[in-house]
């Protein structure tokens, strides 16, 4: 079911190389932030690049071994924008996960009802999955695909150009609402199913290893036997991952693991949502291979934006502590590479120091 396909590796070509640094003596990857206090740089200067050194490889291929040549759970934050995203990185997560919800939410200042649409959702996918080359795989939320078959065809080459690993399509009708509220509604099977064959002959056709995610929301108003056939049928259809969405409960997870076994499986958590939590251990332990936690950066950071608010509105402060230095919050965002970039190029931005 997950086949590598011979690609051409997205990502830049030219001086951007890894540094070696990054990997210990018993070749074990060191977190960036370890080496470089603060993940500053995963670039070497121009002048220690040699011929040898590792090229980027697409997201794509790097998520779809992670799922064939592994047991593993790949763990993704839910990111939504820039600064989510480069802490995510800073922190060597090995995959990460655009949500839907968190890009409406910040982009638009919407709920999740359907409000993105493709090209916001592909621009933000854009800048996300290339802020680091060398970085960590991004799964991305492709809604119900934006339209007929032929959008959802049109989302996956777009997704594929944008350096998108995988996405998860759904069968809820165009009016969609986030997988956690109540009265949804989904598509009849034949239409979803004419969605999965568009999206995985879009993706053959780029001959990309991108991983195509059926996902299923008939949970709630047709069922369970309904939710494992439609995922069955779009797993035969060429889909290379199932999300059965807002599961009732811990034993109706694993028994979804099971019934479609070997088959991998993503677990959405979303905490205070439709579903009980389930740990990371637990979801390893019930054997799914992806799991994304879609509210992990949204939800704090409206927390710690209207904790901040309120105290300037009450107390005329805000509050920032010490060490948050605006140097330190633009290391975050790759301020010793730029740096690099302007001095490797003989500039005199830096001369200076910032
Ligand atoms: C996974 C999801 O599609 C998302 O946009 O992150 C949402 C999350 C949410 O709104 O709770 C979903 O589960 O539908």
């Amino acid at each position: 079911m997950l086949p590598i396909a011979i690609e051409k590796p997205v990502g830049l070509d030219g001086p951007l190389v890894r540094d070696k640094s990054h990997v210990s003596n018993n070749n074990e990857e060191v977190p960036a932030h370890d080496v470089h206090n603060g993940g500053l740089s995963r670039y070497l200067p121009l002048s220690r690049i040699s011929a040898e050194v590792q090229k980027p490889v697409s997201g794509a291929t790097k998520l779809r071994k992670m799922l064939s040549e592994t047991n593993e759970l790949v763990v993704c934050p839910g990111v939504y924008d820039g600064l989510s995203a480069r802490t995510a990185i800073e922190l060597s997560f090995n995959a990460m996960y655009m949500t839907g919800a968190g890009t409406t939410a910040s982009r638009l200042g919407q709920p999740d009802l359907a409000i993105a649409q493709l090209h916001e959702m592909r621009e933000n996918a854009d800048m996300i999955a290339n802020l680091d080359p060398f970085g960590p795989p991004l799964i991305a939320d492709m809604d119900t695909g934006y339209g007929g078959p032929i959008m959802a065809a049109r989302t996956v080459e777009q997704y594929i150009r944008a350096g998108v690993a995988g996405a998860h399509l759904e069968d809820q009708v165009l009016t969609k609402r986030c997988g956690h509220l109540a009265g949804k509604r989904v598509v009849p099977r034949e239409e979803y199913y004419a969605r999965i064959r568009a999206a995985h002959a879009a993706r053959v056709r780029m001959r990309s290893d991108f991983v195509l995610i059926a996902r299923t929301d008939a949970l709630q108003s047709l069922g369970y036997d309904e939710c494992i056939e439609r995922l069955r049928t779009a797993r035969d259809l060429g889909a290379d991952v199932g999300l059965l969405e807002g599961f009732n409960s811990k034993e109706q997870a694993a028994q979804a693991v099971k019934d479609l076994a070997p088959w991998p499986l993503l677990l959405n958590s979303v905490e205070n949502g439709a579903s009980p939590t389930i740990t990371v251990e637990e979801a390893q332990q019930m054997g799914f291979r992806i799991m994304i936690f879609s509210f992990a950066c949204l939800a704090p950071a409206y927390r710690a934006i209207k904790e901040t608010l309120t105290l300037l509105k009450t107390k005329g402060v805000v509050g920032t502590p010490k060490d948050l230095t605006p140097v330190r919050l633009f290391e975050v965002c790759g301020l010793q590479h730029s740096m690099s970039v302007d001095v490797e190029a003989g500039g005199f931005s830096f001369a200076n120091g910032v």
